[in-house]
Parts: structure tokens; sequence; C-alpha cells
């Protein structure tokens, strides 16, 4: 019988299967942060242990790291807490070791899930886990990468091992070619739309069909990122050339022999013909329009096109409910068309969206445009996902353009996307971000927050208020 992509990484990884289907799964990469390494190293200390594999493991600060002031060091991190973070983890990594450490002020460092790739420590057929739920990003190689908790981070590290139970498969198939402006972000948040945040809840997604193919790897990570705020621990895609030309020539990626031998293996890491899926979901991607979130779920989603949602027209009386608790929290009134909602605030970054394809777009759409930032908006930032893409956007000289038209270009991190450094959102502030949560309080209590695309990101940045990128071709 055939396999999934899933069932082949997962038989791969198996290393013991109790009765009541509870696996012990061998983990080849571990990616570390400040935020749920500290007790898991503490953990370690205390039972006497050492890390099982240090090769396995990659680290870097992000979460905690400031985008400004770096020329002052870590003086320049003005929250204690975040401080004591990032000095944890530099002395943890230095007591434990790690394969790769990209501390804070390095110039590799950059969010987890922008660095891993890029370093070619997210190789395809990997077991892959991070102390961070948008782990999910790295199926974007044909890995098989999930988030877990810091007592697992501390299992992994002590054994290499992870005790999971098999997912169901699903597989999503996007067929068709994406109208002009129309970017793998509204791919995944079309496809949230449809199938909610727990329609992947117990499943593996296999992102399939032409217009996943059509991505880039940068576009394919994007869609994998957000798999988790579909409900699944896990998203992939399968391995194809793109897969393999984007590894070449990585700091980690094997070379010489063992490349051509890799590469021999990963060309088996797709779906078989004839594997049976559990479930199967299809979109048309050609229907799909730029996408704009107007609630506080990543579900409350809609084409640009649309109007806020009116809840007296919704019957289920608790789906009406948390429309209407969502317009509160949001400021919105039903009915109003999405493109005239006003942002106080722009973000462009985050692991979804902070890579130098998302740089190119963003900047591609503001000199397009060739007008300044808003007046009513009174901040718009770009920060990259990493130090290497922001030296490669600077080479470009995108960052030229984003500052000509007072964007503010800033250090890689996580930045905005979640309220644990300096850049965050007042309450009552509206955003139009590029991240992938927009739940209460995401960008700091009481703000707004308005997930989009980086073009549209930059859109709404020139013209103060959301537009429909494909008008402005
Ligand atoms: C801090 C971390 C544990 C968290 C996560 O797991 O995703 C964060 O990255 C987020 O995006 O909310
Ligand atoms: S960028 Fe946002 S979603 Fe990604 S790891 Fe950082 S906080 Fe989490």
């Amino acid at each position: 019988m055939g396999r999934t992509l899933y069932d082949k990484i997962w038989d791969e990884h198996v290393v013991h299967t109790e009765e009541d289907g509870t696996a012990v799964l061998y983990i080849d990469r571990h990616l570390v942060h400040e935020v749920t390494s500290p007790q898991a190293y503490e953990g370690l200390r205390q039972a006497g242990r050492k890390v099982w594999r240090v090769s396995s493991v990659v680290a870097t600060a992000d979460h905690n790291t400031p985008t400004t002031g770096w020329e002052r060091g870590y003086a320049g991190i003005a929250d204690p807490i975040s401080k004591e973070q990032i000095t944890t983890l530099d002395a943890n990594i230095a007591e434990f070791g790690a394969a790769a450490f990209f501390p804070f002020l390095s110039q590799r460092q950059g969010i987890v899930h922008v660095i891993g790739p890029e370093n070619g420590a997210t190789l395809p057929g990997m077991t892959v886990v991070c102390g961070d739920s948008h782990t999910s990003t790295h199926g974007a190689f044909g890995a098989l990468a999930h988030g877990i908790g810091t007592s697992e981070v501390e299992h992994v590290l002590a054994t290499q091992t992870l005790l999971a139970k098999k997912a169901k498969n699903l597989l999503i198939k996007v067929e068709g070619q994406l109208a002009k402006g129309v970017t793998a972000k509204d791919i995944v948040l079309a496809i949230i739309g449809r199938i909610g945040t727990a329609g992947g809840t117990g499943y593996t997604i296999e992102f399939a069909g032409s217009a996943i193919r059509a991505l880039s790897m940068e576009g394919r990570m994007t869609v994998c990122n957000m798999a988790i705020e579909a409900g699944a621990r896990a998203g992939l895609v399968a391995v194809d050339d793109k897969t393999i030309d984007y590894l070449k020539g990585r700091p980690l990626s094997p070379n010489g022999v063992e490349w051509d031998q890799a590469v021999a293996y990963w060309r088996s890491l797709h779906s078989d013909p004839d594997a049976t899926f559990d479930t199967v979901v299809e979109l048309d991607a050609t229907k799909i329009v730029p996408q704009v979130t107007w609630g506080t779920s990543p579900e409350m989603v809609l084409g640009i096109d649309a109007r806020v949602p009116d809840p007296d027209k919704e019957k289920d009386a608790s789906k009406r409910g948390a429309i209407e608790r969502a317009l509160q929290y949001m400021g919105l009134e039903p009915g109003k068309p999405l493109n005239d909602i006003f942002v106080d605030k722009v973000f462009i970054g985050s692991c979804t969206n902070s890579r130098i394809e998302d740089m190119r777009e963003a900047a591609a759409m503001v000199k397009k445009l060739g007008q300044k930032v808003a007046k009513n908006v009174r901040l718009a930032m770009v920060v990259p996902g990493s130090g290497l893409v922001k030296a490669q956007a600077e080479r470009e000289g995108l960052h030229e353009i984003f500052k000509a038209a007072g964007f503010e270009w800033r250090e890689p991190g996580c930045s905005m996307c979640l309220a644990m450094n300096a850049d965050r959102l007042e309450p009552g502030e509206r955003c139009a971000s590029t991240s992938n949560r927009n739940f209460e309080g995401r960008q700091g209590a009481g703000g707004r927050t308005h997930l989009v695309s980086p073009a549209m990101a930059a859109a709404a940045a020139v013209h103060g208020h959301f537009v429909d990128v494909r008008t402005l071709a």
C-alpha cells in the first residue's frame, strides 16, 4: 500500500511503539530559543545530565531581542526579564554546547524559523522540533517538524527522542494559478478561512497542488508556518528541485558524496500516487483574493473585496456571540468595507513573512506606489527575519526604498509579532501585520491586529487604509 510523505518520515524515525499507539520518535534537529529553554537546561543541570547529541542543537535568541539600539550591545536591552532570558541562553549554550549558536548581536542571529532553513539546519526527511508552535514552518522542506513544550525540550535534550502519537493524514490541494498580487500568505489565510482554526486538529497536513508547487521555498514556509493556526501541529510539502536548489551550499547542508546520497534519498520524499489520506480538501487558487483578517482569530478572515460581517446574519448563537465579541474588541462596525479600515501602525516581519522574498514583495509595492507612508500611520516598520536577510536586502537596496518612504528599517527578531520586546501596539491601536496571530492583546494589550500579506501591508502603509493590491497593478 502506498504511503504518504508523513507516513514515510514517521516510519523512518519510530524507535518503539506502545500498544496504545504512543511512539518513541527519534529527533534529528533540535532548534532552541531563549523563551522555552531555560527550565529545560535547568532540569538537565539538576539531574546531572548532558545533552544527548550536541550536534543536533541549533540555537538563537529572537523573541526578546530589541530591534533598535544594537550599537549599545546588551545595554540596549531595556527590559530586565528580556535581558535575563537572552543571557541565560548564552550561558546554557556555553555550558551544554550546540552545533551552531547565533546569539544576540551576531550576524546570523534571527527568528529561529528563519535561521534554521537558511543555514541548512532544516533538511528534508528530518524530524525537527523546537519549543515553539511555529516549528511547522520547516515542513516546507519535507521535514516532519512540530512545536513542543518546555518539558519536552528537556526530554529531547536528554534522550534525543520524543513521545508522540501518530496524527491522521490531511491533504490540502490548491490547484490553479494565483492572480497577480495574490501570495502564499493569502493561500494559507484562505485555507484557514475555509477549514477553521480547528480544521487541522489531529492531522498532519500535506500541502500540494500546482499552486503550492509554483511557490518558492519562502512561500512554502509561509504556508507551513500557519499550519498550526489551522490546528495542525505539522504541515508538509513534498521535496522537489526547488527544495534541493535552496539547500545546496548552505553551511549545515551535506556536501560532496554525502550531498549526492542525501539528494537521492530526498527525491523519495513525496506521497506515493496510491497513498490514502484520511481527509482531502481542495481549493481553487484562481478564486483566492488578497485576504484580511477582521477579527481576533486567524479564521476570522475575508477577501479584501468583502465587508465586515454582520453578526445578526449568523444563525448559530455561539458563532454570533464570537463575531459580536470580536467586532467589539476590534472596534469595527458590521457592513464596513474592509478597504475603508484605516490603520495606525504597519508591521512587516515575523517568521511568517520576513524572508528575502517578503522584503522584495513589500519593497516592490512601495516602489510601485511611489509615495510616502500615509500621515495617519504613526509607525510603519520592516523587520527582517535574520541578519542574513537584512544584509541581502541591503545589498539589493530594499532598505533605501523603505526608508525613503518613511518606513523604519530595524534589526532582526520577532519584534511586534508578539509583545515580548519593546515593539508593541498601544491600547486601541490598529495594525496591518504580516504575522500569524491576531488574538486579543497579541501585539500589546488592547492592540488590534489585521493579518495580511507583505504587499497588502505595504499598500496599507502608503494609503493609510487597506486596499486591494490587485487594483494597483
Ligand atoms: C514564545 C513561544 C513559546 C510562542 C510559540 O510557541 O509559538 C511564540 O513564538 C508565539 O508565536 O506565540
Ligand atoms: S515571529 Fe512571532 S510567531 Fe514567529 S516565533 Fe517569533 S513570536 Fe512566534
